[in-house]
């Protein structure tokens, strides 16, 4: 396609992510373009929760034996499979991203997809890298978040990955060098260590997950500390090219310490960056917030001086504050209802907002964390329970000693304000205190209101909130 050629749609939509389910019926009729310039279905599918879940599992089985011994049952790892366990999760993968790619580009006759980079020239206007000119007066951006390099020598040699790169390496590494200390890399410190790589991870403060409850960050700190080398309180300085194609991470620490970590691999993870300097944002006089989000209002709808912009939305990592991916479907969800109802908009203002980082153990939380209750409420009005998982029988069943539930209510109105676990399936047993949280069942009523299998693990969170100091419901 040449330059100058104006292609028009009824809807765009940039990036093909959650983006690609606002293709809902409503549509058929209508011309809708999906521009992508990377691999179809985005992060979460590609690069994302779905391949580093697919890891994490293995690898968490990988750890059983080093676990089991002290329950009696002697358990010997033989080996871990790399290129198997590579191999099966991408060709599963890959084949789900080809075939939504066939679907909306080939098979469906009202959609397209146009795999190129583009920006915006107008404000219902974009024009590709090559020159193609679309518009809309509809146009979506979801065009997501990519990682953050930080701007030292080395870091584009071809052993330095994001988490884009990591997970399709030829071999396992022998050693890891993983920098950072948040979700991305507590997952691939459990799957590469588990997995059977020397890791060391190296974070520039003390406190691994430092966004979490300071709780369950102590215990992840520590826990991660037994199970991998943990270095804290270096930053990264350079990396350079070692013998037979190993790196060393140059590191720096307090009064000008510094040590040198040699590596086959090294993974940063050190955040993610919305893609918005990729859009031209100023071109559509869009708001950006200091932290590059796109800004949108609770309709979900694009913003320039405050106002917003007819036609233009946005939804998911390009301007959420948070990173996930059920934030970027419910966004979604939003703003396609939004665009199908232009005279019944929903807001978006479902919460809390939970998250699990599936590393070991794995964690999952909702709501504040006890310093935000105790900044947002005041000590005297908040009440915090911690329950550990060897409290409860089925932690004496696994012998547990490291798993916790913490709670955090309101004690005038017994509400749940902050819900954070770490230890066997947290990711799962948080649902039931978000489900509580989101449809506002005091603490006391969530214990007693309803039955509790004996002897699950979920005891951990019933015994936590009979442990609140909050009113009583009157159930017994
Ligand atoms: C390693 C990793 C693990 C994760 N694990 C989890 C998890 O377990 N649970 C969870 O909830 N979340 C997880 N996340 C976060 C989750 O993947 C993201 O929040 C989610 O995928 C964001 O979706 P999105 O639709 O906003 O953007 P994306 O899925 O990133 O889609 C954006 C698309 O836009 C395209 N694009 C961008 N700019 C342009 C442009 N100018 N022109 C053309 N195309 C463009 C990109 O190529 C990309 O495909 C993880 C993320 C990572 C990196
Ligand atoms: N299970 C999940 O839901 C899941 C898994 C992976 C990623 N994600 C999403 O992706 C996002 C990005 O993940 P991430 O781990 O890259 O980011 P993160 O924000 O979770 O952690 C970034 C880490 O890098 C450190 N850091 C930042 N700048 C630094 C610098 N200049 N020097 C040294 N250290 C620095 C921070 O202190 C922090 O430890 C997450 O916030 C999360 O929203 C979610």
């Amino acid at each position: 396609m040449g330059t100058n050629t104006t292609e028009s749609f009824d809807l765009i939509i940039i990036g093909s992510g959650s983006g690609n389910s606002l293709v809902t019926p409503y549509w058929d009729d209508r011309r809708v373009a999906i521009v992508d310039a990377g691999i179809f279905g985005g992060t979460c599918l590609n690069v994302g929760c779905i391949p580093t879940k697919m890891f994490a599992y293995p690898a968490s089985l990988a750890a059983v034996p080093a676990e089991s011994g002290r329950l009696g049952v002697d358990l010997e790892l033989r080996s871990t499979d790399w290129a198997g366990i590579r191999d099966r999760i991408f060709s599963r993968v890959d084949a789900i991203s080809a075939g939504g790619f066939r679907y909306r580009d080939q098979e469906l006759d009202h959609t397209t997809v146009i795999t190129e980079e583009s920006r915006f020239t107008g404000i219902h206007q974009l024009t590709t890298a090559s020159g193609r000119v679309l518009e809309s007066e509809t146009i979506v951006v979801a065009a997501g978040s990519r990682p953050v390099r930080p701007d030292v020598p080395g870091i584009d040699l071809p052993q330095v990955h994001t988490s884009d790169s990591i997970m399709r390496l030829p071999k396992l590494p022998e050693t890891l060098v993983v920098l950072g200390g948040g979700f991305i890399a507590a997952e691939f410190a459990a799957v590469y260590s588990g997995l059977g790589s020397s890791v060391v991870q190296v974070n520039r403060s003390s406190q691994l997950l430092r966004t979490h409850d300071e709780t369950v960050s102590e215990r992840f700190t520590e826990l991660a500390s037994r199970q991998w080398r943990l270095e804290t309180g270096w930053t990264l300085s350079r990396i350079e090219e070692a013998e037979s194609g190993w790196v060393s991470v140059h590191l720096e620490g307090p009064e000008r310490a510094t040590m040198v970590i040699d590596a086959e691999a090294v993974l940063v993870a050190q955040g993610r960056t919305p893609n918005t300097d990729r859009l031209d944002p100023a071109a559509a006089g869009l708001d950006v917030h200091g932290d590059g989000r796109l800004v949108v209002d609770e309709y979900q709808r694009l913003l320039s001086g405050g106002a917003p912009v007819p036609g233009l939305w946005a939804l998911g990592d390009i301007s959420s504050e948070h990173q996930l991916k059920h934030v970027a479907n419910h966004d979604q969800r939003i703003v396609a209802h939004n665009l199908e109802h232009p005279d019944d908009l929903r807001a978006n203002t479902l919460g809390p907002i939970p998250s699990a980082v599936f590393t070991r153990p794995q964690i999952g939380s909702a709501g504040l964390t006890e310093a935000q209750a105790v900044a947002e409420y005041g000590r005297e009005r908040i009440s915090v329970k911690v329950q550990e998982y060897g409290d409860v029988a089925y932690g004496w069943a696994m012998e547990d000693a490291t798993g916790l539930c913490k709670l955090i209510a309101d004690r005038q109105s017994g509400q749940l304000i902050g819900a954070h676990l770490i230890g066997h399936e947290a990711p799962n047993l948080i649902q039931l205190l978000v489900q509580a949280m989101s449809f506002g069942v005091d603490a006391h009523t969530l214990a007693r209101g309803q039955y509790w299998i004996h002897p699950a693990l979920s005891e951990v969170v019933e015994n936590a909130l009979l442990g609140l100091e909050v009113p009583d419901s009157g159930l017994v």
